[in-house]
């Protein structure tokens, strides 16, 4: 089944002496169970495509679709609903709210998704290897914690699509061998991914790599 598919999209960014095209008609395709990184280099419009397939930013031209529905321009309550019910976010920073412990935060995102399980709370927290740390706020914990619960929140209502702004950037690798894991079982559940990276260990764990080089898909692997 496809989840996402982008139909020519384009982004604009515009100041006052500068126009940046940020993406250059982007299209393409996941189908459910299928992990795609999208590498390139800094500046190629990575976070930006990120940012347009979630609808937490809007394409100037061009429009995409989250299984089967246009996220793209629609009112935001609308585009917030399908986010949180269909979609999980990590983005590269700013993913947990700093007065609210580890716990609390994916507990939020449960409210937010309608339906909080306090056993697949523990189980997350076991998956991101942090029940132990469930009470820590976020400034007590550290790089690699943030990053696990990070995903936490993201995996909180079981989405059928993940959506990760390089979600290993800043880990060590035995953090990074576990967040793939955790891509591994969401993948395992019939779910998607599409993730950033700049990371080689990461793509080589995709079932496809895209690469952007100045807002425009120049291979499909
Ligand atoms: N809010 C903004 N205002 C103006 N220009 C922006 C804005 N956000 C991004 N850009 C520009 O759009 C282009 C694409 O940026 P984007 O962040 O999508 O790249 P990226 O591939 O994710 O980079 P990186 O690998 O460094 O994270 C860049 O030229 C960037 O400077």
């Amino acid at each position: 089944m496809r989840v996402i598919e982008t139909f020519d999209i384009y982004r604009f960014y515009h100041n006052e002496e500068e126009e940046t095209l940020a993406l250059r008609g982007v299209n393409f395709q996941v189908e459910s169970g299928e992990i795609v990184a999208v590498m390139g280099p800094s500046g190629s419009g990575k976070s930006t495509m990120l940012a347009c397939l979630s609808g937490l930013d809007e394409p100037d031209g061009g429009y995409v679709e989250v299984l089967g529905r246009r996220i793209t321009r629609r009112a935001e309550a609308e585009r917030a609903a399908i986010r949180s019910a269909e979609i999980g976010i990590v983005r590269q920073s700013e993913n947990l709210f700093n007065h609210l412990s580890v716990e609390d935060n994916i507990r939020l995102q449960m409210q937010l998704g309608r339906k909080v399980d306090e056993r697949r709370l523990l189980d997350l927290l076991d998956m991101v290897h942090l029940r132990h740390r469930r009470q820590a706020l976020p400034s007590q914990i550290s790089g690699g914690e943030s990053a696990r619960a990070a995903l936490a929140v993201a995996l909180a209502n079981n989405p059928k699509i993940l959506l990760a702004d390089e979600p290993t950037s800043e880990v060590d690798a035995e953090t990074e061998r576990q967040i793939l894991d955790l891509f591994a079982r969401h993948k395992a559940q019939g779910g998607a991914a599409v993730i950033t990276t700049h990371s080689e260990a990461l793509a080589a764990h995709a079932d496809r790599i895209i690469r952007l080089v100045d807002g425009r898909v120049v291979t499909h692997a």
